[in-house]
């Protein structure tokens, strides 16, 4: 069976997504495009053969299409992936699911109500070999248990338009996920810190912060977030167990020695260094959805994420002060 994907948002990850499911994986088509843009639809959609549509409450109606992939403004995401759950459709949604928790907790009632897991965030670094080296160096239990996980996010550089809330709830949801992934247990509580700004920001932007956050068992968290480093894209992480370490590797396959002594190339952007990992994702998606079963992060990893997110801003929002995250009981339906 072919999987006929439709996309909502034809941006950049739209048209990446696009490009892999066409020219990279196996077992699914794009049949059908929207964008608000309808231009920008049709420009994905008629080399294709697809239908184009200008909302996406139409294309998640057209009986063409099986599974929706969405790739819109996180702040549009609930109603799209609202819509395509009331209509028994798997979604796999871009990060963050929802901006808020009522948002992410109406999707989850909706599911409940279905009865089935239908969506998938696209947290893709839950598919990066590295990360999962990590989780299963800590599951194996040689090292100990852990007791502190260092990250660092930095991205080359940013618009003009993203916003000091963006490096909370578009940047650094990656960690906030990845880190509940690799400890397997839930943040409650956070503080952001705000060290002195680079000069290399749009003024409106607190550029760099910190994210410091403790888990159920006390395992300490610090994200380095960093959007405007220029070199390059740098995604670090090393977590500390009792007795070792073990620390993420780069996207290199050679290491070049000389006179001006060792280095690799580093990655320009998430697309290079996240290419395996949003492939594996995204066919792991496709064939799941062959097989009518739920893949990959859940609702409630998106609902938990958000709830992180806000209880960031309020520190952000109130001088750096520890704020806890309030969140509900995991219902045994995500067990
Ligand atoms: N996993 C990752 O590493 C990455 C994830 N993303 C996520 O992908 C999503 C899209 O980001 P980009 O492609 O960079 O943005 P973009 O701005 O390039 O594209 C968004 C598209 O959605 C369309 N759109 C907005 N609201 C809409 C609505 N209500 N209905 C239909 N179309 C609508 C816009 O017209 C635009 O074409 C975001 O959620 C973002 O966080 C983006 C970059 C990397
Ligand atoms: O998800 C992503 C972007 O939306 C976000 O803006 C970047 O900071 C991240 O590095 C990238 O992976």
């Amino acid at each position: 069976m072919t999987v006929r994907i439709g996309l909502i948002g034809a941006g950049g990850m739209g048209r990446a997504h696009v490009e892999r499911i066409e020219q990279e994986l196996a077992g699914g088509r794009i049949v059908a495009v929207a964008d608000l843009n309808l231009d920008g639809a049709k420009a994905v959609a008629e080399p294709l053969g697809a239908t184009a549509y200008a909302t996406g409450a139409e294309l998640i109606a057209d009986p063409q299409v099986d599974a929706v992939l969405i790739a819109t403004f996180g702040k549009v995401h609930a109603p799209d992936v609202l819509a395509a759950v009331e209509a028994g459709k798997y979604v796999l949604c871009e990060k963050p699911l929802t901006t808020t928790p009522e948002d992410a907790l109406r999707i989850m009632e909706a599911e409940e109500k279905v009865g089935k897991k239908l969506v998938t965030v696209g947290f893709m670094r839950r598919f990066d070999p590295g990360y999962n080296e990590m989780r299963a160096t800590l599951q194996g239990g040689d090292l100990g248990y852990a007791t502190l996980l260092h990250c660092r996010h930095r991205n080359p550089t940013v618009p003009e338009g993203y916003t000091t809330r963006n490096m909370i709830d578009d940047t650094a949801i990656h960690e906030i996920d990845i880190c509940r992934y690799l400890l397997g247990e839930e943040i409650v509580k956070v503080r952001v810190d705000t060290p002195r700004a680079t000069s290399h920001r749009f003024e409106h932007l607190q550029d760099p912060l910190v994210l410091v956050a403790t888990t159920e068992s006390g395992v300490l968290i610090d994200d380095e977030v960093n959007v405007n480093i220029h070199f390059g894209y740098s995604i670090e992480c090393e977590l500390v167990m009792e007795q070792g370490t073990v620390r993420l590797g780069d996207q290199n396959h050679t290491i070049t020695r000389d006179a001006a002594g060792e280095r690799h190339a580093v990655c320009g952007s998430h697309i290079d260094r996240f290419h395996d990992a949003f492939n594996q994702e995204v066919q792991q998606w496709i064939r799941a959805v062959e097989r009518d079963e739920h893949t990959g992060s859940t609702s409630w990893d998106g609902y938990a994420a958000t709830c992180v997110v806000d209880a960031a801003l309020a520190s952000l929002e109130d001088g750096g002060r520890e704020v806890e995250v309030a969140m509900i009981e995991k219902p045994a339906f995500y067990a």
